[in-house]
C-alpha cells in the first residue's frame, strides 16, 4: 500500500485489489465501483472441494447480500473469492451465485494497484491490436497500435475483449516484470 493513500470512510482505500461489483466505475446509480470493495467479508466456510495442492495456501472468502445491499440493488447474491498464492504467484478466482428468484446482470472486475519505483520506466505490453475508450479523450473509441504503452502522463483507457491475455508489466528491465493473465 502507498504512504500517500489513507482510509476515509465512506471512500474506499486506493491500493491493493479493489473488488469491483456489482458495477464498475460510474456505470450505474450505485457508489464508485460498486459496494463490495466497502464491505466486511466473511470466511466461505462452505467453499468448493479445492483442486489438489500445488505448493500454494489459499483462503475462501464470502460476501453475502445484506439487507442495506438490498435497499440499494435489490437481488440477492453470493460473492466468493478464492485467494491462492504460491511461489511468485497470485490467484484470484471469483465467483457469483444467484440466491435470487429471478435472473440478474452485474458488472464484475478486479482493479488491481501494481506497484512501481518510477513510472518511466514501466512499459505494459500485450494490448496491441486492442480497441480502447480513452476516458481523458470524451470516452472516444481507439484501437491500439503500439505494441508497448509507455507513460509520461494520467492514462485511462477501457479496453475491450481483454480477456485471455498474458499482459506484461516490464519496470526497468525484463527481470523485473511481473505478468498479469486475465
Ligand atoms: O479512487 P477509486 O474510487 O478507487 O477509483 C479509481 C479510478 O477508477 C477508475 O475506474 C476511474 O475511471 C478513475 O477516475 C478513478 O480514479
Amino acid at each position: 500500500m502507498s504512504s500517500k493513500s489513507f482510509w476515509k470512510p465512506p471512500k474506499a482505500i486506493r491500493g491493493g485489489i479493489p473488488v469491483c461489483f456489482p458495477q464498475f466505475g460510474n456505470l450505474g446509480l450505485l457508489e464508485q465501483h460498486g459496494f463490495a470493495r466497502n464491505r466486511f467479508w466473511s470466511l466461505d466456510e462452505d467453499a468448493s472441494p479445492l483442486p489438489p495442492a500445488n505448493n500454494q495456501s489459499t483462503v475462501d472468502l464470502i460476501l453475502k447480500s445484506t439487507e442495506e445491499d438490498i435497499k440499494a440493488w435489490p437481488r440477492g447474491f453470493e460473492l466468493r473469492l478464492r485467494i491462492s498464492i504460491s511461489p511468485g504467484k497470485l490467484t484470484l478466482i471469483p465467483r457469483v451465485r444467484n440466491v435470487d428468484n429471478k435472473a440478474f446482470s452485474f458488472m464484475f472486475a478486479l482493479r488491481n494497484y501494481l506497484s512501481v519505483s518510477d513510472i518511466s520506466e514501466v512499459r505494459v505490453e500485450g494490448l496491441e491490436t486492442l480497441d480502447y475508450f480513452d476516458y481523458l479523450m470524451n470516452k472516444e473509441r481507439f484501437t491500439e497500435q503500439a505494441d508497448a504503452i509507455t507513460f509520461d502522463g494520467e492514462v485511462l483507457h477501457i479496453y475491450s475483449c481483454a480477456f485471455n491475455l498474458n499482459i506484461s508489466l516490464l519496470a526497468g528491465n525484463r527481470s523485473n516484470s511481473s505478468s498479469l493473465c486475465f
